[in-house]
């Protein structure tokens, strides 16, 4: 948990992503990543100087399979608030809209709902799941597939909706999150979704194990790139004593 922990606070104080008294709601898709980011930001909302609520969301996408109930007691046991949003997207993007993009339908209309569910809970932030491997396939992805030298912020003021993402896991690797994941024993619920996944993020996945091979160290140094660049949001505060 140190560990976790460490990560996420560092990732927090760099970009400044939680301010005395915010409420924060934990978009908790029921996979690891977002599990694994609900434990880790209730446990540091018990000793971070700034304090702050965290609140679990969950949309149900409308598959009957899907049980949440072991989550609920997760969050008794957190002593975190729950709350289930029940929506048709599931069923709305495959059996009646038929789309040839499912995938970006689907994350357009999970992110509105999220941001409703937020702001009527009476959170003013929304932490999102996103860790390390997220970020650097995302920028490759778009380097590779669009030309675009760009990436989600760590943290995202979006005015509209009047709401502020924060990503609290961007420091975090995907092995670490597994392995946080497993020795937990978080209840992964398992997702029934009929798309195939991201097939170019899995190419890029396998791209940077490869490369990674003959290149140790190369992700470090495609993420420390974004941040001494930097990318647009990703300019860590140097003056914070733990920056290297
Ligand atoms: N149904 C949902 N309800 C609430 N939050 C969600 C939902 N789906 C996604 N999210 C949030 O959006 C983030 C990014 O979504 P994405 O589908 O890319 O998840 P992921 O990388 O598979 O992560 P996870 O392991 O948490 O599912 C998640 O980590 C989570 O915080």
């Amino acid at each position: 948990m140190q560990k976790m922990l460490s990560y996420v606070r560092r990732a927090v104080d760099h970009y400044h992503m939680i301010d005395e008294g915010d409420r924060i709601a934990v978009g908790v898709s029921g996979g690891k990543d977002s599990l694994a980011l609900l434990v880790a930001l209730s446990q540091l909302s018990r000793f971070y100087p700034h304090h702050f609520t965290v609140v679990a969301i969950t949309l149900e996408m409308g598959y009957d399979e899907m049980d949440f109930s072991p989550v609920q007691t997760l969050c008794d046991k957190l002593g975190v608030e729950y709350i289930r949003v029940p929506t048709q997207i599931g069923p709305i993007v495959f059996d009646i809209r038929h789309e040839e993009n499912p995938c970006s339908l689907c994350a357009k209309l999970r992110r509105g709902a999220l941001h409703d569910a937020a702001r009527k809970a009476g959170c003013s932030k929304v932490a999102l799941g996103h860790h390390f491997d997220d970020v650097v396939e995302t920028y490759m992805l778009s380097l590779f597939y669009e030309g675009r030298i760009s990436c989600f912020s760590p943290v995202t003021y979006l005015d509209r909706a009047d709401i502020t993402l924060i990503r609290p896991l961007l420091y975090v690797p995907e092995y670490y999150v597994r392995s946080f994941a497993k020795r937990h024993e978080l209840p992964i619920v398992h997702n029934p979704c009929p798309a195939d996944g991201n097939t170019k993020r899995q190419e890029i996945k396998d791209l940077l194990k490869s490369l990674e091979k003959t290149m140790p160290g190369v992700r470090e140094r495609i993420f420390g790139a974004m941040q001494r660049y930097p990318l647009d949001g990703w300019e860590p505060d140097k003056t914070r004593r733990d920056y290297k």
